[in-house]
């Protein structure tokens, strides 16, 4: 069963706080009453370093972090997935068996699906996470990037991948003493580009489906 709202968190690259970022839209959500659940559908790690991001986004969707991302999608070798699955010597992965591994429970308000690495990142060996949110074809995707320098040639390069979906930029680890965060982000608004720099209101703008209309 689909999620009512269902959204995608996706990075300009690896490392610039998609995990942080959905478990604080996966919080602030389940605040506000609403059920969640996430998926993460392929994973890789650097073993003994810390939690999993499918450990992080359990803790904050409540949920096991078997159910969001399977074992079996799991590849303790910091590599694309489908490099780690033929580095570590196990089979190699297809989009449409993820697809159908995408499960959700009955009931769910907000579906969180969080990619592995930039767009144009291999998920599996037959797509990337460009093909992977097309197949998804979700209600909004979550683009986070970093606020500092090297912030507009990633958020301008990954847009066009982005055509047709509703997008929302989040800058993370933005401060606004950094007069270079506050021009990238303003220089991107001025292009016409959504994006926030604050936090607390990620799930509003990332999951506006979520606040009801009110009545009359
Ligand atoms: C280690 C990180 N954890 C994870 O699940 N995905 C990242 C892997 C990033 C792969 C980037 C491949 C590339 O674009 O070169």
């Amino acid at each position: 069963m689909r999620p009512r709202w269902l959204l995608v968190v996706a990075g300009t690259g690896t490392e610039v706080g998609k995990t942080w970022a959905a478990c604080r839209v996966l919080e602030q959500a389940r605040w506000r009453g609403r059920c969640v659940a996430v998926r993460k559908p392929a994973q890789s790690y650097r073993e003994g370093e810390g939690l999993t991001d499918a450990q992080q986004l359990g803790a904050a969707s409540g949920e096991a972090p078997q159910r969001v991302c399977p074992p079996h999608r799991g590849y303790p070798l910091a590599m694309a997935p489908p490099m780690a699955a033929d580095a570590l010597g196990r089979s190699p992965l297809w989009l449409d068996e993820l697809m159908s591994e995408l499960v959700w429970p009955a009931g769910v308000d907000l579906g969180v699906v969080e990619t592995a690495g930039g767009l144009y990142s291999p998920i599996t060996h037959d797509a990337d996470n460009v093909r992977l949110i097309e197949r998804l074809a979700p209600d909004a995707v979550l683009l986070v990037a970093d606020a500092g320098l090297g912030t507009l040639n990633a958020v301008r390069s990954s847009l066009p991948a982005l055509e047709g979906q509703h997008v929302e930029v989040f800058l993370n680890r933005f401060d606004a003493a950094q007069e270079l965060h506050r021009r990238n982000r303003d220089w991107l608004l001025r292009e016409g580009i959504r994006v926030t720099t604050d936090v607390e209101i990620l799930a509003e703008m990332a999951a506006p489906g979520l606040i009801p209309s009110s009545p009359g």
